[in-house]
């Protein structure tokens, strides 16, 4: 990005940030002002987003972790299925190293032997420029890169300091640029981290500042462990939004203390609408022991109908797709609402 880019992207992200503010400033002076303290009679109630985006990363985040190789073509299959869902984003696999993540050496394959529905972006993770170019080489056309608000995660996960870490992702950043590539970040750990506990707020606000600022046109804040509750939640995006506006930022939790549901719903709450989850609840990070499987994308699904928040995804052809996957991976549906749908 050159620097008249970033100094303008700067001034917007600014403008939205004191628009937003003022907004809200004004609209408290008013009600206290003129007594108001209720909107739609004598409650006032939070405002969610109309509509919301779930990026489905179960076939990446969802596979990663299991320990048997799943076969390729099941994985194709799978991706398939949820590329008919009405799902607008599935993040299908990570150009990491096979020796890290042997369960994603066949990225290449999976990439070139899906179908691809028209409308739907298939984005995958990149760490370093080696994996961005055999992305490419197979035809990606938005890729992930991904840091985190703690070192010693960062450390493990990509065997780097977080320092490091964004010079990689500057790398994969300009060649993107020039090849016109979408790049999405994810930060890690910002609610805790399985080696250092608690995670300073300030720190993931600035690294996902960092790397917004780079480029990405989202970042996607993760509770890698599941240890959030609304509280932390809370705290950590009203700091990470000191800095960046709400309609840049996602929010992709794991349910270890079954708080992503309420988790998510603070996020929406704050005026997020992009949600990632994985079908079936598959899923969990190798480099972070103890944390279970993402949210499933049923619950989300779901809650959000029940909220007659849009998204676009049919709930009965994504609960098939969980279904298929869980019955050839011989695990259990950790959907509540696939388990209750279907009686298993
Ligand atoms: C980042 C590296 C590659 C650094 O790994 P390294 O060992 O530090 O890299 P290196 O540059 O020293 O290279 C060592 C070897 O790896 C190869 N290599 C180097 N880069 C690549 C590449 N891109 N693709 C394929 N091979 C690669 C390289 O060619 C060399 O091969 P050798 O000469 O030994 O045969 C490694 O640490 C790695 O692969 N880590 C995997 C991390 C990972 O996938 N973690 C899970 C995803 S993150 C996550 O789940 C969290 C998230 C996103 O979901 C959000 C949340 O929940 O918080």
């Amino acid at each position: 990005m050159s620097r008249g880019e970033a100094s303008s992207r700067r001034l917007s992200t600014m403008a939205s940030l004191v628009c937003r503010t003022n907004l809200v400033a004004a609209l408290k002076t008013f009600c206290r002002n003129y007594g108001i303290s209720a909107i739609h009679g004598t409650h006032s109630f939070p405002e969610y987003p109309k509509q919301v985006r779930i990026v489905e990363v179960g076939p990446r985040d969802g596979l990663q972790n299991e320990k048997e190789l799943v076969p390729t073509d099941v994985k194709i299959e799978f991706i398939n299925r949820l590329s008919q869902t009405g799902h607008q984003s599935v993040e299908v696999t990570s150009f990491v190293s096979p020796k890290w993540v042997p369960q994603l050496a066949d990225h290449a394959e999976v990439m070139r032997g899906i179908k691809r529905v028209k409308g739907v972006s298939y984005p995958v993770l990149t760490p370093n420029i080696k994996g961005f170019e055999a992305a490419i080489a197979a035809g990606c056309e938005e890729v992930a890169i991904f840091g985190a608000a703690s070192e010693s995660f960062s450390q493990k996960n990509i065997n780097c300091s977080i320092a490091e870490s964004l010079e990689r992702f500057q790398d994969v950043m300009n060649a993107a640029n020039k090849m016109g590539i979408r790049v999405r970040g994810y930060v890690s750990c910002v609610c805790g981290c399985p080696y250092e506990g608690p995670v300073d707020p300030k720190m993931v606000a600035k690294v996902a500042y960092a790397m917004y600022q780079m480029g990405c046109y989202e970042i996607s804040l993760g509770d890698t462990i599941g240890v959030g509750t609304p509280g932390s939640m809370r705290r950590m995006l009203e700091e990470v939004m000191t800095l960046l506006p709400p309609d840049v930022l996602a929010v992709h939790c794991h349910d270890t203390y079954g708080q992503a549901l309420p988790n998510i719903l603070t996020a929406l709450q704050m005026g997020i609408s992009v949600v990632d989850a994985s079908v079936a609840g598959l899923g969990g990070c190798p480099y972070a022991q103890g944390a279970s499987g993402n949210v499933a994308t049923e619950d989300v699904v779901y809650m959000l109908d029940g909220l007659q928040i849009e998204t676009g995804v049919d709930l009965d052809k994504l609960i098939d797709a969980g279904n298929y996957i869980c019955k050839i991976l011989n695990r259990p549906n950790y959907s509540k609402v696939s388990c209750a749908k279907t009686k298993c």
